[in-house]
């Protein structure tokens, strides 16, 4: 058995240095209980997301709100606020990592277990958590109505540059200061019906991203994990375009999904309890990746939207095949796009190990 090791080129794809050429991405953040899952925590993934290295027109990011409370709506709205200023920031002095509370923690040795996003938490402790808690012991946040707010409208192709204003906190003259959209989703629950969880809010952003901007990939993060480099989006695509750089772009279209690692941050220094899972993530997973691939393990994975629907994806442009038989022509005018995807969809129901 061999073990697989690929690593991520970028700088041997060209695509991947011009954004014009870059694929659109959707990145999808899934948050359920605020008591459990700081909405502080959930607004700094979202500014991690926001402020990665990526083109700012071509990435949207859906945060799932399960429990349907204002205290993470607020909390993704203060993100999206606040993003004005921290991504300029970030792309003007290469910060790393671009999460907020991980940047500003970094030094100060290992972060508090229950440090600046459950402080957060508390401070919200007054009328509107208790009333969530009242809410949820009565069963309501199983059933809530369906909301999609849009709180940042998606950015134009062209980079939008700062000008030098004196008055502003941060001076951006001469950076970017685009965002890429954002968007609160919270999907209908009706009571007695069952909601498959974390499952259940997968597939509800798989619809309504498809309907909004539909890219053709996706990285699906919980509320807890943030993109802790801001070139993990372009690296993720290097397998997706052209198999990490070495392989051919035929090949690299049979790839379904890519899966990071997980590392994690608050580990005792010994890490007496192997919680970094060392094993999984840097043995077992880079050795699976040479039999059928690596296992899903349900957070930090970039998948190729067409991988994951078991039905046609929806269809944003008419049925022009349809038309074609209908005027008795054969379809040989189809679009490039849609050539394409008829093709992916082949090869992912065909396309076994790789
Ligand atoms: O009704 C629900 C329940 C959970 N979640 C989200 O699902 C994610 C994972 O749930 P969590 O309670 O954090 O489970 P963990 O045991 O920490 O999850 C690990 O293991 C799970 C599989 O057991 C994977 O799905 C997760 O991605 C992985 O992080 C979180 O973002 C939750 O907000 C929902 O969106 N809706
Ligand atoms: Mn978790």
């Amino acid at each position: 058995m061999d073990v697989f090791v690929t690593t991520a080129d970028p700088d041997g794809i060209v695509a991947l240095d011009d954004d014009a050429l870059l694929p659109a991405m959707d990145v999808f953040v899934t948050t359920a209980d605020p008591d459990k899952e700081p909405p502080l925590a959930t607004a700094n993934t979202v500014l991690s997301i926001l402020a990665a290295g990526y083109p700012a027109g071509k990435v949207t990011c859906y945060v799932s709100d399960d429990a349907s409370t204002e205290v993470t709506r607020n909390a993704v709205v203060e993100a999206a606020r606040f993003a004005a200023l921290w991504v300029p920031f970030c792309r003007k002095h290469g910060v790393e990592p671009r999460n907020p509370e991980a940047y500003f923690n970094a030094g100060e040795g290992e972060l508090q277990a229950d440090g600046m996003a459950g402080a957060g938490a508390r401070q919200e402790a007054g009328a509107p958590r208790a009333a969530d808690a009242r809410r949820r012991r009565r069963g309501a946040a199983d059933d809530h109505a369906g909301v999609v707010q849009v709180l940042i409208d998606s950015a134009g192709s062209a980079p939008q540059l700062g000008v030098a204003d004196g008055s502003k906190l941060i001076d951006v003259a001469s950076v970017d200061v685009r965002l890429p959209a954002l968007v609160y989703v919270c999907r209908e629950k009706p009571r007695g019906h069952a909601h498959h969880r974390k499952a259940g809010a997968m597939n509800a952003l798989l619809r309504a991203s498809a309907v909004l901007s539909n890219a053709p990939f996706i990285l699906n993060l919980d509320c807890d994990h943030y993109v802790n480099n801001s070139q993990a989006l372009r690296a993720g695509i290097c397998f997706m375009i052209e198999c990490g750089g070495g392989g051919a772009a035929e090949d690299a279209r049979a790839v379904a999904f890519v899966q990071f690692p997980q590392r994690f941050d608050g580990v005792d220094p010994g890490d007496r309890y192997a919680n970094h899972n060392r094993v999984f993530f840097d043995c077992t997973e880079l050795a699976l990746d040479g039999l059928q691939g690596p296992i899903y393990v349900g957070t930090g994975c970039l998948f190729r939207r067409v991988a994951l629907y078991g039905v046609d994806p929806p269809r944003w442009r008419p049925r022009r095949e349809l038309w074609f038989a209908f005027i008795g022509l054969s379809p040989v005018g189809l679009g490039e796009d849609e050539r394409l995807w008829s093709r992916m969809k082949q090869m992912v129901i065909l396309s076994g190990p790789r």
